[in-house]
């Protein structure tokens, strides 16, 4: 038996654009995807996902997939859930060269699903990594990260930046732009506060929301170019530990995203609770259209506030995880 886990992330900045060749910063953040994986006799795969709905769910069928899984969820769940999964072992056994090899996989996550704070791209780094260590093949945290990007770009619909699965695979804050990608060495450890609406949005769908509009309008492909110009300005302030520009820059950001339609009410709604109660700065976190808000804020005063406004499900502090995909056994 193997056991793995990767990190989710929040983005001090860049989503959405990123897609674009803009640069991005996501960070990892101490909330995990934990996948426990068990080589079988046969090729087939069963999958337990068990945070996947409120009563978890298991599916079993063959590698070749002509027998479709029989459960009591709806069906684009279980095909999206799947794609990830049966992409990450397709991939595991594609490193190990065993095609015909099966298993018996447990998903387990505390991310939030669908909520902009990378459930899938962690799912996805654990799934590779434990599955490939059980066939006897180690993979490093780059090597996990290219080979989870082809899936995350595959079950995107080809719209997918490497930005995740990069910062999951190899943990602490990153910098993506394109094809280059690169840890941020010495980055300082912000004060995150994360607010969680309860809800979640299709990142394939944004995404390609985003699309129509930079296609459509110049000014969106302008808006994208600006968040490009923020990330540079803001990747300065880091650099120069000036948390507070940091935060300007985060606020900036969630006004661009809003600009191109994929805040919501509620996201909205958490952005302004931890400004009112001056966090350095606000934004949503992620593909958005509801899940999670990313705030600055040094006090307890921002994750009360949120605690208290109606729509705001959960809040909690993030700490930055320096640790990317790691075997757990
Ligand atoms: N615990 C889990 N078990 C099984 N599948 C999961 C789990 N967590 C996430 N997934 C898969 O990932 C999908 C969510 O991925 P999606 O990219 O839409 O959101 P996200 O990665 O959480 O947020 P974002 O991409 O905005 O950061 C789920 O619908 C499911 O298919
Ligand atoms: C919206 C997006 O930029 C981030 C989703 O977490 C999509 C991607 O980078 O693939
Ligand atoms: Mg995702």
């Amino acid at each position: 038996m193997t056991v793995s886990s990767a990190p989710g992330k929040v983005y001090l900045f860049g989503e959405h654009a990123v897609v674009y060749g803009e640069p991005a910063v996501p960070c990892a953040i101490e909330r995990r995807a934990t996948v426990t994986v068990e080589a079988r006799r046969d090729d087939r795969l069963r999958v337990e996902a068990r945070d996947l709905t409120l009563d978890g769910f298991t599916v079993e069928y063959g590698a070749s997939g002509d027998d479709r899984p029989d459960v009591d969820v709806a069906t684009p769940l279980v095909e999206a859930a799947m794609g990830y999964v049966e992409g990450a072992v397709e991939q595991a056994r594609d490193a190990a060269d065993a095609p015909d090899a099966g298993f018996d996989m447990v998903v387990e996550s505390d991310i939030p699903l669908g909520a902009g704070l990378g459930s899938s791209a962690a799912v996805v780094c654990a799934a590779i990594d434990a599955a490939a260590r059980e066939l006897g093949r180690d993979l490093t945290p780059e090597a996990v990260a290219d080979r989870a990007y082809r899936v995350e770009h595959d079950v995107q619909e080809g719209q997918a930046s490497r930005a995740d699965t990069f910062c999951s695979a190899t943990g602490g804050a990153v910098r993506v732009e394109g094809d280059d990608r690169r840890r941020i060495p010495d980055a300082p450890n912000l004060p995150l506060v994360v607010g969680y609406d309860g809800g979640a949005g299709d990142t394939g769908e944004l995404v390609a929301g985003v699309r129509t509009l930079r296609d459509e309008y110049d000014f969106a492909a302008d808006t994208v170019g600006a968040i490009g110009d923020l990330v540079r300005a803001g990747e300065r302030a880091l650099a120069d530990d000036d948390v507070a520009e940091v935060g300007r820059l985060m606020d900036f950001n969630h006004g661009l995203l809003a600009a191109l339609g994929v805040s919501s009410r509620s996201l909205d709604a958490m952005v302004w609770a931890a400004r009112d109660a001056d966090a350095l700065g606000a934004k949503l976190t992620g593909a958005g259209g509801g899940g999670c808000i990313v705030a600055l804020d040094e006090t307890p005063a921002a994750r009360t506030a949120l605690d208290y406004t109606p729509g705001c499900e959960e809040a909690f502090r993030a700490e930055l995880d320096r640790e990317g995909v790691r075997a757990e056994r």
